[in-house]
């Protein structure tokens, strides 16, 4: 089966609009959490489809994919998730997926940040497994030269333009010191005022979980991460390496002069990602509880 936009239509109608206050109300609360439910789509996503493992906590047959390296005290909004699934149970018992309200979180966190909206698909069923070694297999690494940027996207089926649209959700959140702290002191294509000031808080020794934000408009979804790559002021190895005299130099300044190019692009992605593997049908079930197995 595929997905569609209405199949909650007759079995939860008011689902959309339960996720959409929650969501609202979460991001109102506090801004960086738009970033955070984002980001845990396409955590979900790149690891064996969009079907909630990344939502699972260790079982007794398995190991969870939150201790992942790149998830490991990073990863956020798992409350929300929570409180989301309370709400639409209350409603609309065994019926609407984890990976659902994902996929919905996420496009409802763009739009009150300020981005695009889209139609996101739905039917999606939940995993009853997950895999640590394929979280850290398959989610891309900030150290990642632009080749490999491109072969990860790639091996989902993304293009290089796909890949450069869906990292401007970097447009959005933060970032801990210890993902960036190798650019900052040893990397040349860096904005030399830029590197001072985030090195203020992300000293060469110490202070890993220190924030900084990935754009220098990290609470509003628009093209400033694309033209903030243009004056060399990427935040991650990763970010730069999009705009590093390679082949994906010209997106950047495609998308940098032209924000509507970009946000059509964005979600067309967001859409092609929200579609990996989806289980459908009879396969997978819907969780009572985002992170456990029924
Ligand atoms: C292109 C490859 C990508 C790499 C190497 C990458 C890497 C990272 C890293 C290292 C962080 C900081 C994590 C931390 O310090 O705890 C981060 C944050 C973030 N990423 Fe990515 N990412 C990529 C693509 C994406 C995509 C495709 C999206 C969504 C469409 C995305 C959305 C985010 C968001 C929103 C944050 C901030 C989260 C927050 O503030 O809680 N990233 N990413």
């Amino acid at each position: 089966q595929s997905l569609s936009a209405n199949f909650y239509s007759s079995s939860c109608p008011n689902v959309l609009s339960v996720i959409k206050t929650a969501v609202d109300s979460a991001v109102t609360n506090e801004a960086r959490m738009g970033a955070s439910l984002l980001r845990l789509h396409f955590h979900d996503c790149f690891v064996n489809g969009c079907d909630a493992s990344v939502l699972l906590d260790d079982a007794s047959d398995f190991t969870g994919e939150k201790t992942a390296n790149p998830n490991s005290g990073s990863l956020r909004g798992f409350d929300v998730i929570d409180t989301i699934k309370t709400k639409v149970e209350a409603s609309c018992a065994g019926v609407v997926s984890c990976a659902d309200i994902l996929a919905v979180a996420a496009r409802d966190s763009v739009v009150k940040l300020g981005g695009p909206t889209w139609t996101v698909l739905l039917g999606r069923r939940d995993s009853t497994t997950a895999s640590l070694s394929a979280a850290n297999n398959n989610i891309p690494a900030p150290t990642l030269n632009l080749s490999g940027l491109i072969s990860s996207f790639s091996n989902k089926g993304l293009t290089a333009r796909e890949m450069v649209a869906l990292s401007g959700g970097h447009t959005i959140g933060q970032a801990r010191c210890t993902t960036f702290r190798n650019r900052l002191y040893n990397e040349a294509n860096i904005n030399a005022s830029f590197a001072t000031s985030v090195k203020a808080n992300c000293p060469q020794s110490g202070g890993n979980n220190n924030l900084s934000p990935l754009d220098t408009s990290p609470t509003s979804f628009d093209n400033v991460y694309f033209k903030n790559l243009q004056i060399q002021k990427g935040l991650l190895h990763s970010d730069q390496q999009l705009f590093n005299g390679g082949s994906t130099n010209s997106i950047v300044n495609t998308y940098s002069s032209n924000s509507a190019t970009f946000f059509t692009d964005f979600k067309n992605a967001m859409v092609k990602m929200g579609n990996l593997s989806p289980l459908t049908g009879t396969s997978g079930q819907i969780r009572k509880n985002c992170r456990k197995t029924n």
